[in-house]
């Protein structure tokens, strides 16, 4: 792979403190600074003409009727919105968080703009996942210190370059016969683990691959069914004799916390989960699950019994090389504030619930 890893590092690094960064696409470089992470006195020191125009997620555009304007060859590629006399950096940020649509009402009128590289526009956006802001950018052409391709951002999200990092026991309530065991990328990103339950029998393991839910699994959230999911795999598996929880750093499906909760914030105007994410510019599930492969593969196993109500994630494993033997129904903890959580998942992302 011919992108650093490292360099992508930097960029995400920077997008988060409020510096500009700037992508190279195979006809242009755009110069980008976060709307999330800037300020008014940062979008003057990186655009002082006023004339950075902002670049938004097709989801978001769709909602601000500039559909039309999305590259019809590219059906979800970014839109450059002009920048209006009146579009100030408040303005801006209401057009980037739809999460603020009912407090602030959009102004208007907006005009989608030629965008001079649309792979690096959606590099950029790509980005922004990463790093858990909003995918929205002021793109301007300021010489700005870190540039990075899409090649980079593909070589920080390859799970190969995932290591073991470190393990030790670790008794938990339900199974006090465990190990934890660390993996991270030397060129950084998040660090996973996996929880090693019982003692090997030669079977293939219960294995279930948990996403991060800070909401279900720390505060006991009862608007999804994580917390009593992870509860129960690990007593699952502690009964079955062996097991291996993959704790997977892919918060909100990979959108990251704050975004989750403006998915929620949306949720809560009457959005369900799917149509909240799509209207913050994301993906309906952003997560990959090659990583999970990836850690399985290093703790010297080829096969599995998943506990998922998910086909995706056994077709996603299957195709990164793990045989899922047997898919084990994994439910747990209906209640009436997830109940229609859990019938979006049934009815339109696929979960056999
Ligand atoms: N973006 C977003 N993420 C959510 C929402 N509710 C829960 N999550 C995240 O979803 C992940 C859990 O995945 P789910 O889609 O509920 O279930 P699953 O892992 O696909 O399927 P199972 O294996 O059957 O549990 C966790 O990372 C949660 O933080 C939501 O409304 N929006
Ligand atoms: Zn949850």
């Amino acid at each position: 792979m011919s992108g650093d890893a490292r360099v992508a590092a930097r960029g995400v690094d920077a997008l988060r403190r409020g510096w500009p960064v700037a992508v190279r696409g195979p006809s242009a470089t755009l110069a980008l600074l976060a709307v999330e992470t800037a300020d008014a006195g940062r979008l003057a020191a990186f655009d002082p003409e006023a004339r950075a125009g902002v670049l938004l997620s097709a989801g978001r555009a769709a909602t601000l009727k500039l559909a039309n304007q999305v590259d019809a060859a590219v059906p979800d590629s970014p839109v450059l919105v002009e920048r209006a006399p009146w579009l100030d950096f408040d303005a801006a940020f209401a057009l980037a968080d739809p999460a603020r649509d009912l407090a602030t009402p959009l102004k208007g009128p907006y005009r989608a703009v030629p965008d001079p590289d649309p792979v690096a526009a959606a590099a950029a956006l790509r980005l922004a996942r990463v790093a858990g802001l909003l995918p929205a950018f002021f793109v301007g052409d300021a010489v700005v210190e870190v540039t990075l391709t899409p090649e980079d951002i593909d070589a920080h999200e390859d799970p190969a370059r995932l290591l073991l990092a470190t393990r030790a026991r670790l008794p938990v309530a339900g199974a006090e016969t465990a190990e934890i065991v660390a993996f991270r990328a030397p060129a950084g990103g998040d660090t996973h683990v996996a929880l090693l339950i019982g003692t090997p029998d030669g079977r293939p393991p219960l294995v279930r691959l948990h996403s991060e839910c800070l909401t279900g699994d720390v505060l006991g959230s009862l608007k999804c069914d994580c917390g009593p999911q992870l509860n129960a795999a690990i007593h699952g598996m502690a009964a079955a004799g062996w097991g291996i929880l993959l704790y997977l750093r892919q918060e909100g499906r990979g959108i990251g916390l704050v975004n989750k909760l403006r998915a929620y914030a949306l949720q809560d105007q009457g959005y369900d989960t799917v149509d909240a994410n799509t209207r913050l510019g994301f993906a309906v599930d952003a997560r990959d699950f090659k990583v999970a492969a990836r850690m399985l593969a290093l703790l010297g196993q080829r096969e599995v019994r998943l506990m998922t109500n998910n086909p995706a994630k056994a077709a996603a494993l299957g195709a990164a090389g793990v045989t899922v033997v047997e898919r084990v129904p994994h439910k747990a903890g209906e209640n009436p504030h997830n109940e229609q959580y859990l019938v979006t998942k049934r009815d339109r992302t696929g979960h056999q619930l």
